[in-house]
């Protein structure tokens, strides 16, 4: 795995667990104590789906006062999700990624409980355990304007929302919706996305949204937690009400009231194993 990385670890490799929300896939890293570093070559290497194990991106498990990023937070949660997208950038926040981490604590009893707080880089998430869906406190949708990306020669005017995330929300038409060539990156303004966005594209649906993603550091993928948190909260009109978010792989619902932003859906692990790094 991995051509130009360089070995981090000893023989035994590193231990890894995969788990998915909505076909959103994740590998997961218990790095406790924060020993392991891994390079953005190396968690492309990983992230790889002919080459490595495969997904959408890493998150690893560390003790929150043991990484920099959150120990200030540390008080709160006692685990920092710290996630990094399949190209090795790191992001601020992952919808789905939280809720998959939280089922990973649960399982492996490093958490316990019906509410789980979560450490990450936007600040103390809670994941609460609803039946057989997790279900995040994700704080409100900040709506910062309209701006525009371009795919295929096309430009697009959506709304900007900031999730922890930066996002565009579009509308388009089902029949636009399906046609999109989303193998291609829509570009996005750098004076107003200097880190790049997450782009959905959504058609309203009786009880909700349809979307497709175009996610940061990814590429298209089946789903997007906090791309739907931003798609519904756009879907809602801005207001409060709940909004069923119909992505390639499943459903999620979205929920805002007079204080915050929920999202909820299914997490599941689907395999654990341990991997080597040449
Ligand atoms: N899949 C995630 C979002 C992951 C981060 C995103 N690609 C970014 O760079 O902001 C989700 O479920 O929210």
């Amino acid at each position: 795995m991995g051509t130009g990385t360089r070995p981090v670890i000893g023989a035994a490799g590193i231990q890894f667990a995969k788990g998915h929300g909505t076909g959103n896939d994740f590998v997961v890293i218990p790095d406790l104590d924060a020993s392991i570093e891994l390079t953005a070559a190396q968690v492309a290497a990983i992230c790889d789906r002919h080459n490595g194990i495969g997904a959408d991106g890493i998150m690893r498990v560390v003790h929150a006062a043991k990484h920099p990023e959150a120990h200030d937070q540390a008080d709160s949660a006692e685990w920092f999700m710290d996630y990094r997208n399949a190209d090795g950038s790191i992001a601020e926040m992952c919808g789905n990624g939280v809720r998959v981490f939280t089922r990973y604590l649960l399982e492996t009893g490093l958490s316990s409980g019906s509410a789980v707080p979560v450490a990450t880089r936007a600040g103390l998430r809670t994941v609460d355990v609803v039946g057989d869906d997790l279900r995040v406190d994700m704080s409100p949708a900040r709506f910062l304007g309209t701006e525009h990306a371009t795919l295929a020669g096309r430009a697009y005017e959506g709304t900007h929302v900031s999730m922890g995330n930066p996002h565009l929300v579009v509308h388009v038409t089902e029949d636009e919706l399906a046609a999109l060539e989303l193998f291609r990156e829509p570009q996005v303004d750098p004076a107003v996305f200097p880190n790049k966005a997450n782009i959905e594209f959504i058609c309203p649906t009786p009880t909700g949204v349809r979307m497709r993603v175009y996610e940061r550091g990814v590429g298209e993928t089946l789903s997007c937690g906090t791309g739907a948190c931003a798609a519904g909260a756009v879907g809602l009109g801005g207001g409060q009400g709940t909004a069923t978010v119909d992505v390639p792989g499943g459903r999620l619902t979205v929920t805002v009231d007079e204080r915050t932003l929920w999202l909820s859906g299914p997490a599941v692990m689907v395999a654990e194993g341990r991997f080597h790094l040449r």
